[in-house]
């Protein structure tokens, strides 16, 4: 009746407990909102898409946050009608806003987007900066990279976006470069999207879980070697798993005293703030995509 697998569904029980489970799997089953983002670096306003949408008929709900709008059906038309392609808006769940939220961008800052294609979040960070400041966005996957700079020219941003390919884990050993803020949007189980992404409900087993900790402990280390003396390291996934999430970062702190972790009070409302002072948005409680962030400050020594 649910079609996710029975490891999965295990351990939902296990950390959410029968019901929010099933409010889970109901979740997942279910027809996927769409959230767009409109693009204020070419000008446009809410307001505008708003305006462009009531013409091609689709229907939509103003979101909790500012920049953004939610569609549940007229994807079709919005593609068609050219509105990506003229660089009007973007295709991006609030629960990823939220994330950049977590960064904070503050024009003039230099920002190391670590695993960076197909690039949502960058360029989100990149017009917040508000012509000052520099995004590096650095992917192992040349292709998804080649997408995420033809998606800032379409924005206006390619002057604010330098794209960087390589895997995180050499650039890191050979670059002296240090930044003021460092986002880690590392890969993960994608647990948290699975109503937008089915396929994953059947592809992932419970090995690649332990496979992807690994590589986020790994990046973690990378990233945190970027971030310089008092700046901030950002770690995010879209999944809602406590060990791709909290886990990670407990673990990280422990190898690496030099970073503290500071609540994310002040940089997104209060209903998505955890106990432990963490970003997490829940398909559940929220009606979003799930996500997780925690904003890590480095010492000045
Ligand atoms: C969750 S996706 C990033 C999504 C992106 N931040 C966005 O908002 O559109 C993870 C990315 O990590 C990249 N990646 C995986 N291993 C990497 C590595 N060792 N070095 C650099 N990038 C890596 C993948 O190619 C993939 O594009």
């Amino acid at each position: 009746m649910f079609s996710a697998l029975q490891w999965m569904v295990r351990r939902w029980i296990r950390f959410l407990g029968k019901e929010e489970a099933l409010k889970l799997m109901n979740w997942n089953n279910s027809d996927p909102y769409f959230s767009l983002r409109v693009n204020t670096t070419n000008g446009y306003t809410r307001d505008d898409l708003v305006n462009r949408l009531e013409d091609l008929q689709v229907h939509y709900e103003k979101s909790i946050m500012d920049e953004f709008v939610r569609i549940r059906e007229g994807m079709q038309a919005v593609l068609q009608a050219g509105l990506l392609k003229e660089g009007m808006c973007a295709v991006q769940d609030e629960s990823a806003g939220f994330v950049v939220s977590v960064v904070d961008p503050q024009p003039g800052e230099t920002i190391m987007d670590c695993c960076a294609a197909p690039g949502g979040k960058t360029l989100f960070m990149a017009s917040r900066l508000a012509g000052q400041g520099k995004v590096s966005a650095l992917d192992i996957n040349k292709g998804r990279l080649r997408i995420l700079m033809e998606a800032a020219k379409c924005h206006n941003l390619d002057d604010i976006i330098t794209d960087i390919h390589g895997d995180l884990r050499l650039y890191a050993k050979e670059s002296t470069a240090k930044y003021d803020k460092v986002l880690l949007d590392a890969p993960c189980s994608g647990l948290g999207v699975l109503s937008k992404r089915a396929d994953l409900r059947w592809n992932r087993q419970f090995e690649d879980l332990e496979e992807l900790v690994f590589l986020q402990d790994e990046l973690l280390d990378s990233a945190s070697s970027l971030v310089k003396p008092g700046g901030i390291l950002i770690y995010s996934t879209c999944s809602i798993d406590h060990e791709e999430n909290e886990n990670r970062v407990t673990a990280f702190v422990q190898r690496h005293p030099e970073f503290t972790p500071q609540g994310v009070q002040g940089f997104v409302p209060a209903e998505f703030i955890t106990d432990d002072g963490f970003y997490s948005s829940s398909p559940t409680k929220h009606s979003l995509d799930g996500a997780f962030a925690a904003r890590l400050v480095r010492s000045m020594h």
